[in-house]
């Protein structure tokens, strides 16, 4: 595996690059069976690609560029709050900020082998410190095997004296035929906070998901991996979790996508977000203490 860019070998590259606003493009490539690539800006996954240039992320052909916000779309970090849930921006301000590339990562036991992967760090402004007083440094993994199995890895420390509380979630735009035509497993019996409906507490009733109207949801505590199915491109996106014992279920439909200025009118019916997420319990950190998230993204062919 090679850090410094365009170099291959029998594992995968990494390259690095600088867009004009200085900010890190980086692109993982992994060379074993199928190609896979990976694309990141700053802190959001912009781009998953398999071979034959597939595209598994939705981005906005309506995204608007500043490099203080995310793209609408592809993956983004949502830390220390996720959405309106606290007093802090929109999901947070993890995003939005400049992470750094850690040339020489730790080990991480498990993710290291045959895979092609960066380490980005975080660590509190003094600004970011003003509107959330804690000390954290947030380590992300991002990594491609060769099965093109896209893995994120979140560590977060906190290097202060006292404990502090937090939500978090990847916020994952999938890209799909229609949205009227997939479904959504693994959900079956969780119950669920709608926002649709004033925060209150359901309970999933059907074998699957499937969608008709606007759908925000956050599917409360469970392990079970969750399978995205959309037949007309004939391919399952199964998505495994550690850490993250909820998971957000959403799409805007027609009516909110107009009043969305950065999203076409008719772009919802090719996107759907389901987010691994920690947000119904906030995760606690005692000083000295570190909390891992794991999402795990891979693609099954289906017929
Ligand atoms: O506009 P964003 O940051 O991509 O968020 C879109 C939506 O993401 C969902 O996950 C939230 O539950 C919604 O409340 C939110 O509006």
């Amino acid at each position: 595996m090679n850090h410094s860019g365009g170099e291959s070998d029998d594992e995968g590259t990494v390259q690095i690059t600088k867009d004009r606003n200085g900010i890190g493009l980086v692109v993982l490539r992994n060379h074993r069976g199928a190609s896979t690539m990976v694309s990141l800006h700053g802190g959001q996954v912009l781009s998953w690609k398999r071979e034959h240039r597939q595209e598994l992320l939705f981005t906005s052909s309506k995204a608007f560029f500043n490099p203080h916000k995310p793209l609408r779309g592809g993956i983004a970090i949502c830390f220390p709050q996720f959405g309106n849930r606290g007093s802090l921006e929109h999901h947070g301000f993890a995003t939005n900020k400049m992470w750094v590339i850690d040339q020489n990562p730790p080990p991480l036991p498990g993710d290291d082998n045959g895979k092609a992967y960066i380490d980005l760090l975080l660590k509190p402004s003094v600004d970011d410190m003003k509107i959330w007083p804690h000390s954290f440094e947030l380590r992300l993994r991002v990594s491609l095997a060769g099965d093109g199995c896209l893995t994120m890895i979140s560590r977060i420390r906190n290097v202060n004296s006292k404990p502090f509380s937090f939500s978090f979630a990847y916020h994952t735009y999938f890209s799909i035929s229609d949205i009227s035509e997939v479904r959504v497993e693994g959900l079956e019996t969780l119950d669920y906070i709608d926002n649709l409906h004033n925060k209150e507490l359901f309970t999933e009733q059907g074998d699957a998901l499937t969608f008709e109207s606007e759908v925000d949801r956050v599917y409360l505590d469970s392990t079970d991996g969750v399978a995205v199915l959309d037949h007309e491109k004939k391919r399952t996106i199964m998505i495994q979790r550690e850490g993250l014992p909820d998971v957000v279920v959403w799409n805007p439909w027609e009516k909110k996508s107009k009043s969305i200025a950065d999203l076409g009118d008719e772009e919802y019916k090719h996107m759907l977000c389901v987010d691994g997420a920690a947000i119904g319990k906030p995760i606690t950190l005692k000083p000295g203490k570190e909390w891992t998230g794991r999402l795990e993204l891979s693609v099954v062919p289906s017929t």
